[in-house]
């Protein structure tokens, strides 16, 4: 099953930060004026750091107004391509545009077939399938005949994982028509019933939010909501294709396919922000890289009111602030920890108590908010945020899965400040619009503390989270060591919180020092420079 957060396997080293490039094919028809097709496909997948290669299925003669030929390639040349590639250039993730013919239709279908059977019996990973049904072009030409898009139900969609129709294009695969308003579950259940994983529609030609372009993406499970404000422009040639190539090209690089999602959908923003005029119709989408600029980035949820909600949260107050920097930030499971840290100068750290039978939980609590005020430390708590209030801690720490039954609310008005983890870019919105103290970046390496649902993000979506959030107070945690923290604050990142660096460490003492010094602590950074002068 095609979950938000799998890319069914093992992370390739993409995005900047490893020598091996994802391998993308892009299967489709070649547009000759470059704004749609393959030509818009490999524009999408290398400018965001996938290798594209390509099979064409047919040569189209088409400009920004009007497409006047579709010539289909003869299944000989397709399959050609096809084997050539496969024995020399195995793709991570195969994205299907045009395909021209029913036996174009078929041919591709029982290749995917055969692929993906015997991969699975071989023990190699199983290529993932991304299908953006191109029925219509922009220009409002079909370019496929019915008995081609039947053939598509028939034969194609039981080996698509994730599938990227328009309204239009999901109405004629599902048979089923959707009204403006009204939530397109009835059709996703329909194509999902036809074999495909998951299914994100787009709302550019359907409307569910006012001003706003909603798609709306589920496995039948969960569901993701991603909505951009609605761009008014006429220059759009291309939309679908570079959509579907760019999520490829992300989730090729081993990224959630929710974060795939919200990159691609950033990506697809700014490229109809800077589309301009080239012929006399539709000019095409601008292909500008990954985005950098977090307005480009859609507002997202779990449901539409999640989604719907964050407006109201998104404008008034935020939770009580705290620095950008925090310094070193110890997360450990006793008092008697959070003693000898503050004893060592250290003035951010969290008491993180995983057994909530724990027979004492209040007084070590308890103990620990005394400690803090003591030192006049940040003592955040994990989990336990209703005594966290009742007891006056500086702040609390949640996971993603406590924003549904804990009361923020409370949290807020009880003054407390807030941080939250998060695990990708998708989680990392999703948190930021309720405005939160600091947002926890995680897990930046792998780590032997925690069991993680999650892969290792490293230090380029690390870096690129920090571009895309720099007035957030943002802190890196998971598998950080002496070793690796330069590294992690050269990403810009404010702080990082450690678990087993110091649990674990010989001397704890002399660690903390270390670590201190690292995050740039102030006091510490104060002690290198007094003893260094004494040394003078
Ligand atoms: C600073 C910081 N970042 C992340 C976490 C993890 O919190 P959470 O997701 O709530 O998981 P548990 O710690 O409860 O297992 C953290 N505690 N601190
Ligand atoms: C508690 C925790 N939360 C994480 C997250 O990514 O949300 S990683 C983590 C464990 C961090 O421990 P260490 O420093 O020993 O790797
Ligand atoms: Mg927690």
């Amino acid at each position: 099953m095609i979950t938000p957060y799998t890319c069914g396997g093992e992370l390739v080293a993409g995005g900047g930060e490893g020598q091996v490039s994802a391998i993308v094919w892009a299967i489709g028809g070649s547009d000759c004026s470059a704004g749609a097709g393959i030509q818009a496909d490999l524009q999408a997948i290398n400018g965001l750091g996938a290798h594209g290669c390509t099979v064409i299925t047919a040569v189209t003669a088409q400009n920004s107004v009007a497409v006047s030929q579709v010539n289909p390639v003869s299944d000989l040349v397709l399959q050609s391509q096809l084997d050539v590639l496969l024995a020399d250039l195995p793709p991570r993730i195969i994205k299907i545009g045009l395909l021209a013919t029913v036996s174009q239709v078929v041919m591709v279908s029982q290749w995917l077939q055969q692929l993906k059977q015997t991969s699975e019996q071989t023990g190699h990973r199983v290529p993932l399938v991304v299908y953006d049904p191109v029925a219509v072009a922009s220009s409002g030409d079909n370019l496929v005949a019915e008995s081609t898009l039947t053939a598509v139900t028939k034969h194609l969609l039981p080996w698509i994982d994730l599938l990227t129709p328009n309204a239009m294009e999901a109405a004629l695969l599902a048979g089923m028509a959707l009204q403006d308003g009204v939530l397109p579950e009835p059709v996703i259940k329909q194509l999902l019933a036809l074999g495909v994983g998951s299914v994100l529609i787009k709302g550019g030609h359907y409307q569910l939010l006012a001003d706003h372009c909603l798609d709306y993406w589920s496995n039948g499970d969960s569901q993701r909501y991603l909505s951009a404000p609605r761009l008014d422009t006429a220059h759009g040639h291309g939309t679908g294709c570079s959509l579907a190539s760019a999520i490829a090209a992300i989730w090729a690089q081993g990224y959630a396919l929710e974060d795939a999602l919200v990159f691609a959908r950033g990506y697809l923003q700014q490229g109809l922000a800077a589309a301009v005029s080239l012929g006399a119709g539709a000019g095409p989408v601008k292909h500008l890289g990954w985005p950098t600029d977090s307005v480009m980035l859609p507002r997202v949820g779990a449901s539409l009111a999640e989604l719907t909600a964050s407006d109201e949260l998104v404008s008034p107050v935020p939770f009580a602030p705290c620095p950008q920097r925090l310094g070193l930030y110890p997360v450990v499971d006793s008092v008697a920890w959070l003693a000898r840290l503050l004893a060592a100068g250290v003035k951010t750290l969290q008491l993180r108590i995983k057994d909530p039978q724990s027979p004492d939980l209040r007084q070590q609590i308890a103990a620990a908010v005394a400690l803090g005020h003591q030192y006049q430390a940040r003592l955040f708590i994990n989990d336990h945020w209703q005594l966290a209030i009742e007891l006056g801690a500086y702040g609390v720490h949640l996971g993603q899965e406590d924003l549904q039954t804990a009361d923020l609310a409370a949290i807020k008005r009880a003054g407390l400040r807030l941080g939250i983890s998060t695990h990708g870019i998708y989680e990392l919105l999703r948190a930021a619009q309720l405005r939160p103290s600091y947002l926890a970046l995680g897990h930046i390496f792998a780590t032997q503390t925690k069991q993680m649902p999650s892969q290792p993000q490293g230090l380029f979506r690390l870096a690129q989270q920090v571009q895309l959030l720099p007035n957030t107070p943002l802190v890196a945690i998971g598998g950080i060591d002496a070793e690796r923290a330069s590294a992690v604050m050269n990403t810009g990142v404010g702080s990082f919180a450690v678990v087993s660096a110091i649990t674990k460490a010989t001397v704890a003492e002399s660690m903390i020092a270390k670590l201190q010094h690292i995050a740039g602590d102030p006091v510490a950074v104060a002690e290198t420079n007094r003893v260094a002068g004494a040394c003078l």
